[in-house]
């Protein structure tokens, strides 16, 4: 049989590339964020939906891949596992699913133990791990025909209703019939992202879902990611694109060399970092000049602006240092400002804060 995946990373290790868990209807509600009936997690992860405990995972060849891991994602969030290539996602990812192994430490998803709960879990959990896995020669809408009549507990029955309203979620009810071999890379994700909410989820796991995709296929899966979290799943979605975990997410995780460096909401971990000092003058050298003169660190003409809109940015002034008298330095030494102020953080910043390293920002 002809297979095709949509997943650029390829397969790592026993578990195999793709895996599109979960196949059983849950009772209740995937929008009811508030009370985990499953099981506490333990302390403060009590409404946590994953909840991992010095998480270690050290493949057999030495390689310390995830190191004493402790990841809270809380009910409700979309939350983005970020990091460089390499960082140890994918790995924290296949630990929590239970494809593999945790050398130590422990993981818990909807609150109970993985992998020893998986048989329970996994029904609830909606994933994307690398890809979907598509039959080529089916239609869109035959996949997930296919893959529907392999979940035992889907009624056969109410199987139509069930692919054309998960076709119609993801924005593929015109192409259903198309060839998934004919499908770009965007609509294989929207079709992977369609086969894991043929059933409710309480939780979707997506692993680098926009990876590989052209500029407009990230915009349509982050406004999809956006819309599923409205309904009230929870999100947990792994990026090495700062700018996209910033655009989708409330929450974050941020991984350097398979350890957790912070976590928590995101515009708090923005505002652990300093912001810049931002002045617009068509006289960068001489602002630049200026502000080094006054003891301002770290003083940059910003690439790619020039002229009128030519943007020098600094470290912000210690605590205590007007920014009116910064501003009239400038004034009286002759630079016309156009602009001046503090700009917010970004995640980028925070990262760099907390790492002393820059960050992959490609794509
Ligand atoms: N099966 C394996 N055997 C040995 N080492 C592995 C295996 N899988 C991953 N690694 C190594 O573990 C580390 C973490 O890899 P992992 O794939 O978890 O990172 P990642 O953050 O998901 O990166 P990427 O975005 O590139 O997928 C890397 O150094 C990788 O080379």
């Amino acid at each position: 049989m002809e297979e095709l995946s949509a997943g650029s990373t390829g397969s790592v290790g026993s578990a195999g590339s793709t895996r599109i868990a979960g196949s059983t209807r849950i009772a209740g509600s995937a929008a009811n964020k508030d009370t985990d009936t499953d099981g506490a997690a333990g302390g403060s992860a009590d409404s946590a939906v994953i909840a991992t405990r010095a998480l270690t995972k050290r493949y057999r060849g030495g390689q310390l891949a995830v190191d004493g891991l402790d990841l809270t994602v809380p009910a409700g969030s979309v939350f983005g596992f970020l990091g460089p290539n390499g960082s140890g996602k994918t790995t924290t990812i296949r630990m929590l699913m239970g494809l593999i192994e945790p050398t130590s430490g422990t993981a818990q998803v909807l609150g109970r133990p993985m992998p020893r709960a998986a048989k329970a879990v996994l029904p609830q959990v909606g994933a994307l791990i690398e890809g979907p896995a598509l039959y080529g020669y089916l239609s869109g809408r035959d996949n997930l025909l296919r893959y529907d009549s392999a979940d035992p507990t889907a009624d056969p029955r109410t199987r139509r209703a069930r692919v054309a309203a998960a076709l119609d979620r993801v924005g593929l009810t015109a192409a259903a019939g198309k060839k998934a071999k004919a499908y770009s890379l965007g609509m294989k994700q929207r079709l992977g992202l369609a086969a894991a909410l043929l059933q409710p989820r309480r939780l979707l796991v997506l692993d680098e879902p926009t990876n590989g995709l052209d500029p407009q296929g990230m915009r349509e899966i982050r406004a999809l990611v956006r819309e599923l979290a409205s309904d009230g799943t929870t999100v947990f979605l792994s990026s090495h694109l700062l700018d996209e975990i910033e655009q989708v997410c409330s929450h974050a995780a941020v991984m350097a060399q398979g350890r957790l460096i912070a976590q928590g909401p995101v515009s708090e971990l923005a505002a652990g970092a300093r912001g810049r000092l931002v002045v617009t003058t068509p006289d960068a050298a001489d602002a630049a000049r200026v502000l080094k003169e006054q003891g301002i660190g770290d003083v940059v003409v910003a690439e790619g602006t020039e002229g009128a809109g030519a943007r020098v940015t600094a470290e912000p002034p210690p605590p205590g240092r007007d920014l009116a008298e910064l501003n009239a330095a400038l004034v009286t030494a002759g630079v016309r400002v156009r602009g001046f102020g503090l700009e917010r953080a970004s995640l980028e910043d925070a990262f760099v804060a907390l790492t002393g390293e820059g960050f992959d920002v490609a794509g």
